[in-house]
C-alpha cells in the first residue's frame, strides 16, 4: 500500500555543521490489510520516515509510492490516511465531541456520518463518558484515545500513528492497543512506530526495524521469531556440576539446590547422558524460545 523507496535523509542545518544522515538508504514496505510495528531506539529516524512518507518533509534522495489503492492525486491519497503525530494539539477548551466534530468537519465528512462514527467508535475507544467534557480534563490515555478517534473520523484506509504508546500506564496502553486492534480487524491498515518491542511482538504481523537510521530488518514477525535459536534448559537437582564435555549455554543456580543449564538443541542429549554418568538427577527439561526483544538485540546493524 505503501512502498518506501531506497530514501535518503541528510540534514545540513549549518555550513559549519556537518551534515547528518538520519536515514541512509531505507527501503521498506507496508502491505495491504497489515498490522506494522516500526521499531527503533530514540534517534533511530522513525519520526523522520512518518514525516517523509506525509509528505512534511522531502527526503534528500529516494520517494515514496502510494498505490492506486490509496488515490491517483496526491489529494486522494492523504485524504485517505490517517496520522496521530506524536505529540498532536488538542483544543483544550473544546469538548470531546465538539473537537471530534470540528476534525471530522475540515476532512469533509458528512454531519449525520460523523455522529454515527462517534457513536460507534466512542464506546469501543471507551470515551463516551467524556464525550461532554472538555479535553483539558482528560488523562494523558484518554488524549491517545480520543486523538486515534479524530484520525478514523474520516474513515482512511491506512492509519499511521507516531509512538502512539509512550507515555502510557500499563492500563492506558492495554486500552489504546485493544482499541489499534479493533480499528485493523475493521480491515484498516495499520503502522506504528515504537520503541517497545514486546507491544510490537503482542498486535503486529509484520516489523520494520531501524537502527542508527539504517533498516535491519523488514518482514513478518513469524519468521524473525524463527530466525532466534531455541534452546533448552535442564534442571539438575545439585547446587554445583562437574566439568561437562558438551559445550554449554549458560549455568545458574535456583533456589539454592537446583543447578540450571542452558543447552543448544544439538547438544542437549550430549549433556543428558554425562549428567546420568556422574549420576545426578534431573528434574525438568524445558524448551526456551528467545523473546523479540531478545532476537532484536542480537540483530546486527
Ligand atoms: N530538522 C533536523 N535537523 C537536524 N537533525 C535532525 C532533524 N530532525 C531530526 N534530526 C535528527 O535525526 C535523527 C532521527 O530523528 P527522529 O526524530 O527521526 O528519530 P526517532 O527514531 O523518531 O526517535 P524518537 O523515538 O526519539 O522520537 C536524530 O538524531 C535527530 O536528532
Amino acid at each position: 500500500m505503501i512502498n518506501f523507496n531506497q530514501i535518503t535523509k541528510i540534514f545540513k542545518s549549518d555550513i559549519l555543521v556537518k551534515p547528518f544522515v538520519a536515514l541512509d538508504n531505507v527501503s521498506f514496505e507496508i502491505p495491504e490489510g497489515s498490522m506494522v510495528g516500526f521499531l527503533g531506539a530514540n534517534g533511530a529516524g522513525k519520526t523522520t520516515s512518518l514525516k517523509i512518507i506525509m509528505d512534511f518533509i522531502r527526503p534528500t534522495s529516494g520517494e515514496v509510492l502510494f498505490s492506486e489503492k490509496l488515490g491517483k492525486t496526491n489529494f486522494e491519497v492523504f485524504k485517505n490516511i490517517g496520522f496521530l503525530p506524536e505529540r498532536p494539539y488538542f483544543y483544550q477548551n473544546l469538548k470531546g465531541e465538539e473537537f471530534l466534530k470540528f476534525l471530522g468537519n475540515i476532512s469533509d465528512v458528512h454531519a449525520s456520518d460523523i455522529q454515527q462514527r462517534i457513536k460507534y467508535w466512542a464506546p469501543r475507544f471507551r470515551i463516551d463518558h467524556a464525550l461532554n467534557r472538555e479535553i483539558r480534563t482528560y488523562s494523558k490515555g484518554m488524549l491517545q484515545r480520543i486523538g486515534f478517534l479524530a484520525t478514523i473520523i474520516h474513515e482512511p484506509k491506512i492509519i499511521i500513528l507516531d509512538e502512539p504508546l509512550s507515555g502510557l500506564d500499563p492500563i492506558g496502553r492495554k486500552e489504546l492497543k485493544d482499541v489499534i486492534v479493533e480499528v485493523h480487524k475493521q480491515g484498516k491498515t495499520v503502522f506504528f512506530s515504537s520503541h517497545i518491542v514486546p507491544d510490537i511482538e503482542e498486535i503486529c504481523d509484520r516489523v520494520v526495524f531501524l537502527k542508527e537510521g539504517k533498516l535491519v530488518y523488514d518482514g513478518s514477525v513469524d519468521s524473525l521469531m524463527r530466525q532466534g535459536h531455541s534452546s533448552f534448559e535442564i534442571k539438575v537437582m545439585a547446587t554445583s556440576l562437574p566439568k561437562l564435555n558438551a559445550p554449554i549455554q549458560n549455568l545458574s543456580t535456583f533456589a539454592g539446590s537446583i543447578t540450571v543449564v542452558e543447552v543448544m538443541p544439538e547438544n542437549l542429549r550430549k549433556i543428558i547422558e554425562e549428567l546420568y554418568s556422574h549420576n545426578l538427577e534431573i528434574v525438568g527439561v524445558e524448551s526456551k524460545k528467545p523473546s523479540l526483544e531478545e532476537i532484536f538485540y542480537n540483530i546486527k546493524g
